[in-house]
């Protein structure tokens, strides 16, 4: 079939049907092919032929779901072509079938399918195409002429092909000549191929709308980054490629939907071609100066929205959200160098810390090691390099302190004023690491807490107990996924001070591994000749531990590693004998539990008799916790009965003042007496229902 111009495009054409993109002409579109019609197509033309022409393919683009693309044809081409064996050539189109207002009707008498074109007029000059009747897509449609310029087999997942075809001209299928092994058929060019490199003007109306179709696209283009080289191309292509080209190669590059491909290709009138890429060109114009106002322009944005059009990513919301993300970033990257620089860090480690920073800077934000670089520098900045508090240390005071704090405990008291009385003499002072050995309750953790508090210092515990992991102590190496700093580097960022009181609780029961064993770990810890630059694995450069107050508590010293040992000094803290707890009890542990049950000294008094017999029938221990326990008890019992009596008195008052007040006075003379007329009846019971039957107890009696 000839065309009217002098490059033809063979009659008779294999067809590609594809199911999904759409080739235009003048564009490049990759295609994969695995339906058993396209699979043969490729075998036995593409990859048997050898001449130019044999890589010559009509595209027909056919918008069906591949999972419903069968191997036979669609029912209605089965019809027509009954009998013929796809050897003859079946009718052409203006015989099969009659056009009603929108219904394509095959001659006998079934409705195809509704009929998408505005033009009802000759199936020849009115491009029909339904889309979704696979037999129109054979018979109505248009198709694109094209080179399969690549073929690349692959038998995974399944044997399929993917080919790269450049659309060539526009042809309308006359007839189908078979249907099998693939379809070939008698096709007429629409298009003229010489318009390629002609370059002819358009005058008119058609010129008038080319060129507002190329000012648009000069304006499109213009929008972009000249620097990347496919910016600079494309410019260079507007003004080389004739004007009527430029509807079909600009539909194709910039974002347009399958269906509003299909209507540029069918729009085989170039006036209409004109009239239909134009909005899409304006509206991706619009679009891009939405993005330019939502965002900070930066040299290198075009680049990106090249790249996402270049993936087939809608460049709208996602490329915005990316550019902020990125902005945001920017401005994170500079804060972050900021503190970097103010965290006052010595040299070693600030070298490290821009020179993960300059990383950084480099790295996309999709990498894994993005976040893991990330979250090092931020604990870098976070780690008080130069933070400390200035200890406020008065002998007198701390006395004073300490005696108000723990009852007896004599022996360790007066070590530990002799360690802070030296170290108010001297400042810096190495060592030694004070060890509290004693059983459970005996007041090691809450000595610990006040010798921070006299020196006005922060206080951390760490739990030893059962660690039995060097990476516990020392941190993992960043090579490692979830790698973390070790409990003492997490201690200082949480404290935020250089200086802080670490009590190593429990050091006796540090546990061994194959993990190595955290107790060598802590031997550089404690020892005052090198912690100074203690090394934990995960920041990988020293950290300075020398102003850190280590005291250590332990219940035995027979498990703590002889190495470890001899780095601290032990203080014995024995039991307390029955007297020394009756004191505590009622210096410290009532008033203490009074406070935390939200109880006064009037509503609750224990006598030391009541005490004495806690101590001696329902505790047995060397320490006081236990006591503290049933202090906690008995607090609880009579809270139920204080709330009670509030309600009571709350209702009673707006009567008579004062009624709440003596309301909680009798309950409390009601409970001393109670309980020791009960306390016999008690005995019977063990501990842990001692409070329960209290409360029973108290409910009665009232
Ligand atoms: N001499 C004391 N004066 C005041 N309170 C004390 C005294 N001894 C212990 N306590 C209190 O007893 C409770 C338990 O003390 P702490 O936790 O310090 O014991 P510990 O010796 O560290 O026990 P563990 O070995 O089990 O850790 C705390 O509430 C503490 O205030």
């Amino acid at each position: 079939m000839s065309s009217s111009g002098g490059i033809q495009i063979p009659s008779r054409l294999p067809l590609l049907l594809t199911h999904e993109g759409v080739l235009l002409p003048g564009s490049t579109t990759r295609f994969s092919v695995d339906s058993a019609r396209n699979m043969q197509l490729v075998k036995s033309r593409l990859l048997k032929g050898t001449s130019l022409k044999s890589t010559m393919i009509g595209v027909i683009p056919n918008t069906k779901d591949p999972e419903h693309d069968s191997d036979e044809l669609p029912s209605l081409h089965r019809n027509a072509a009954v009998g013929l064996e796809c050897i003859q050539p079946v009718p052409t189109l203006d015989d099969q079938f009659c056009i009603t207002d929108t219904t394509l009707v095959h001659p006998k008498g079934v409705k195809c399918c509704s009929i998408t074109s505005e033009n009802t007029g000759s199936l020849l000059h009115s491009p029909l195409r339904c889309h979704g009747c696979a037999c129109c897509s054979v018979f109505c449609s248009i198709g694109t002429a094209g080179l399969a310029v690549q073929v690349v087999g692959s038998n995974w997942p399944k044997p399929h092909y993917t080919l790269l075809i450049t659309g060539l001209c526009r042809f309308r299928v006359s007839h189908l000549l078979r249907e099998r092994p693939f379809p070939v058929a008698m096709v007429e060019q629409l298009d003229r191929l010489e318009q390629y490199t002609e370059g002819g003007q358009l005058d008119g109306e058609l010129g008038e709308l080319s060129q507002r179709f190329y000012q648009a696209a000069v304006q499109l283009v213009g929008m972009l980054d000249m620097s990347v080289p496919v910016v600079a191309k494309l410019r260079r292509l507007l003004d080389s490629l004739p004007r009527e080209t430029l509807p079909d190669v600009l539909a194709s590059m910039i974002r347009t939907s399958n269906l509003e491909k299909l209507q540029v290709l069918d729009a085989v009138d170039l006036e209409e071609r004109f009239k239909k890429t134009l909005p899409m060109l304006t509206r991706q114009i619009e679009g891009l100066k939405l993005l330019q106002k939502t965002r900070k322009l930066r040299p290198d944005d075009d680049k990106r929205v090249l790249a996402m059009r270049k993936g087939g990513v809608f460049p709208g919301r996602q490329f915005s959200l990316e550019e902020d993300a990125e902005d945001e970033d920017g401005d994170d990257m500079a804060m972050l160098e900021r503190k970097v620089k103010e965290a006052g860090m010595p040299e070693p480690a600030l070298r490290v810390c821009l020179k993960e920073l300059k990383r950084l800077k480099k790295m996309p934000q999709s990498m894994p090691e993005y976040a893991l670089t990330r979250n090092y520098l931020e604990l870098m900045v976070e780690l008080p390099w130069s933070k400390s508090t200035t200890d406020c240390l008065d002998i007198r005071a701390a006395r004073v302190l300490l005696d108000n704090d723990h009852y007896a405990l004599e022996k360790l008291k007066r070590r530990v004023l002799e360690y802070l009385a030296v170290r108010q003499l001297k400042s810096a002072l190495k060592g030694p690491i004070l060890c509290f050995v004693g059983p459970p309750g005996v007041g090691k953790t809450s000595v610990g807490r006040s010798i921070a508090r006299t020196l006005g210092r922060e206080f951390h515990r760490i739990a030893l107990g059962g660690v039995c992991d060097q990476s516990d102590i020392r941190g993992h190496r960043r090579t490692y996924v979830g790698s973390m700093p070790g409990r003492i580097i997490n201690g200082l960022k949480m404290v935020g001070v250089n200086n802080p009181v670490f009590l190593l609780d429990e050091v006796d029961k540090l546990g061994k591994s194959l993990q190595g064993d955290p107790a060598a770990a802590l031997l550089e810890v404690l020892d005052p000749e090198q912690n100074h630059s203690f090394t934990d694995h995960y920041l990988n450069v020293a950290f300075d531990l020398s102003q850190v107050l280590f005291i250590a508590t332990a219940n035995t010293t027979a498990t703590i590693p002889p190495a470890l040992l001899d780095r601290m000094e032990v203080l014995q803290v024995p039991g307390y004998t029955q007297e020394e707890k009756v004191e505590i009890a009622h210096r410290h542990l009532i008033p203490h539990q009074l406070e935390q049950h939200g109880l006064t000294p009037q509503q609750l008094q224990i006598p030391q008799d009541t005490t004495q017999e806690i101590i001696s029938k329902y505790t047995r221990e060397a320490g006081v916790r236990s006591l503290e326990r049933k202090i906690g008890a008995i607090c609880r019992a009579v809270a139920v009965k204080v709330a009670e009596g509030h309600k009571l008195s709350r209702t009673d008052s707006s009567s008579e003042p004062g009624a709440g007040n003596n309301s909680a006075h009798h309950h409390s003379l009601l409970f001393r007496g109670s309980l020791l007329h009960h306390i016999e009846n008690l005995r019977k019971f063990d501990g842990s229902v001692f409070g329960r039957m209290l409360q029973v107890l108290i409910l009665i009696t009232a």
